[in-house]
């Protein structure tokens, strides 16, 4: 297995890597885009910071890759539509510098209100200037923070502890975990007119794009303080220059910028309240080791066919987890091929319930298990968890999913139901068995069955009458194809019954034709699974 190492991560990384048995690392940073697009000809997976770009064009020229590992928390090098459409992980590394950033978070804050760059500068230059870099205290002033998840939640950690007052905005965040913060959640509006200090922590989205803009800032109080080591373009740099320019802000401290490398001649360089680092977050000695091992890690368990973590375009399903929820996803890949097999037209729609235990679990994965078991003898190679639903929307399959707590004879259900264009359904309810957990389809189109979904099935449905079992056991047996189980089911004596017979081996066209061209049978099938 090739790895790309495209940005420099910690040599403790990389030399986990190295470790790997059968593991070949190739080191390259700095490399054009062009280079790239060579390197990945042959790679299964790639490691990269903030730096490289992996395009759409890249993940075309990899054909091989199975996944993208980026040592950090923003993936905006990364096109991770592409990379999903085309099957491969992208995964980050969350929380390894949390802290990093949090601090140098605060380090800026502290820079704007006492200017200890400016007054550094000054002593550097020979001075002993004691007039001109007096500054403002944290303590009782109000600090605003836009985005209160990890990084923020510690830079509030770091305010409470200097005494400042800590109100916080973000639309996802629960009041109950604010409260045990104490922190108070109010609007934006509200902490752009009460802060004397705001930072943001939000990743760059169309909704945070410019989040701070001219219209912001007027709704600020004049002489507030601007903060931004998050991604740059929250802040609108224009209307930053101009606040700055009218006073109207009294300071700014900004580690990312809407372009990167900012700009030589960038006006922002040019303000003595505003303290730049060139996105210096995560640049510690801590950081780095914690990201580069963990991205280290975390590729080589995927290549390794076992745990993901942290991917970004698929749930994240660790031991623990997957110990729970794979008796789920065996069963809903199981029950999505079957109903797919089932079909006899074009499906619009596949409708997903569940019952049981499953509501109480991330149902995610197993969502995109059944979809994924849909599309397993329809689709393009190369398809798996990741790019299922997009494959699912592609084709124009609607997916819709219904949890229910409405009591059934099992604790466990799950049912998939196609929905064709004609407005026919066809469906297969399943659910686990015993402390294995083992799949057992319990119903088809409706009528109860036991089967287990394994190998090949023949389904037949008959009129219900004296020797057929019979004549479908004389059939298979003269081509030798053994019957392993069988569940019969008729709605009544004489009315109309469905068989799924568990075979050992898959019966000829020719038998499975002669079968149906029978007086008594109505429809037959061969489904594999
Ligand atoms: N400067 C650096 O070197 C550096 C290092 C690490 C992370 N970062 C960046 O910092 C940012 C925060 O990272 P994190 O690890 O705390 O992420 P996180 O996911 O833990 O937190 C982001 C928070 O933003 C909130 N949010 C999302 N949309 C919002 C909106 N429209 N308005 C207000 N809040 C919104 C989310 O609910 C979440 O609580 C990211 O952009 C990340 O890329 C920068
Ligand atoms: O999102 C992140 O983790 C930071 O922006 C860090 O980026 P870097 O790895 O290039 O320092």
């Amino acid at each position: 297995m090739k790895i790309l190492v495209a940005d420099k991560i910690s040599p403790k990384g990389v030399a986990f890597l190295r470790a790997q048995k059968g593991f070949e690392v190739v080191e390259a940073y700095g490399s054009s885009p062009a280079q790239i697009l060579e390197l990945v000809k042959d790679v299964h997976a790639i490691a990269v910071r903030s730096e490289t770009k992996i395009t759409a064009e890249v993940f075309a020229a990899a054909p091989l890759l199975k996944v993208v590992g980026r040592a950090g928390v923003g993936v905006d090098n990364v096109d991770v539509d592409a990379a999903t459409e085309r099957g491969v992980i992208v995964m980050n590394t969350p929380s390894g510098n949390t802290i990093a950033t949090a601090e140098l978070t605060f380090t800026h804050i502290l820079c704007g209100a006492r200017p200890v760059p400016q007054a550094a500068a000054s002593m550097r230059d020979g001075k002993w200037d004691r007039k001109s870099f007096s500054g403002i205290e944290l303590f009782k002033k109000t600090l605003g923070i836009v985005g209160l998840g990890r990084i923020g939640s510690e830079v509030a950690k770091r305010a409470q502890a200097f005494g400042m007052n800590v109100v916080a905005f973000d639309p996802y965040l629960s009041p109950t975990r604010a409260k045990a913060m104490q922190i108070e959640a109010v609007t934006l509006d509200q902490l752009l007119a009460q802060a004397d200090y705001i930072t943001v922590h939000m990743p760059l989205t169309e909704q945070t794009q410019y989040m701070i803009d001219e219209a912001a800032l007027a709704k600020c109080k004049k002489g507030v303080r601007l903060f931004n080591c998050a991604r740059g373009g929250i802040i609108k740099e224009a209307a930053l220059i101009a606040g700055l320019k009218s006073g109207h802000v009294a300071a700014a401290g900004l580690d990312v910028f809407e372009e990167e490398p900012l700009a030589a001649d960038s006006e922002l360089r040019k303000f003595p309240n505003v303290s730049l680092t060139p996105h210096l977050g995560a640049s510690t000695a801590e950081a780095q080791d914690a990201v580069g091992v963990e991205v280290a890690e975390q590729i080589a368990d995927v290549l390794a066919g076992g745990v993901i973590r942290n991917a970004v375009n698929m749930p994240s399903l660790d031991a623990a987890t997957l110990k729970i929820i794979g008796p789920y996803l065996e069963l809903g890949s199981k029950l999505g091929t079957l109903v797919q097999q089932l079909a006899t037209d074009r499906v619009e729609k596949l409708r997903i319930s569940y019952w049981g235990k499953l509501l109480e679990l991330d149902a995610n994965a197993v969502i995109r298990a059944i979809q994924r078991g849909f599309l397993s003898r329809i689709s393009s190679e190369g398809l798996n968890y990741i790019n299922a639903p997009f494959v699912m929307d592609r084709l124009g399959v609607q997916v819709e999913v219904v949890k229910s707590n409405q009591e059934t004879d099992y604790t466990e259900l799950m049912l998939v139901e196609a929905v064709t264009a004609k407005g026919e359904v066809f469906s297969a309810t399943g659910t686990l068995l015993g402390k294995a957990s083992s799949p057992r389809i319990v119903a088809l189109n409706g009528r109860e069955v036991e089967a287990e979904p394994k190998g090949a099935l023949l389904v037949y449905e008959n009129h219900d009458e004296p020797g057929i079992i019979g004549m479908v056991g004389t059939l298979l047996g003269r081509e030798k194809v053994n019957i392993a189980a069988m569940s019969l089911s008729r709605n009544n004596a004489g009315g109309t019954a469905l068989c799924v017979v568990n075979l050992d081996s898959t019966p000829t066209e020719a038998t499975v034709k002669e079968l149906t061209s029978h007086r008594a049978i109505k429809q037959a099938l061969v489904v594999n699974l």
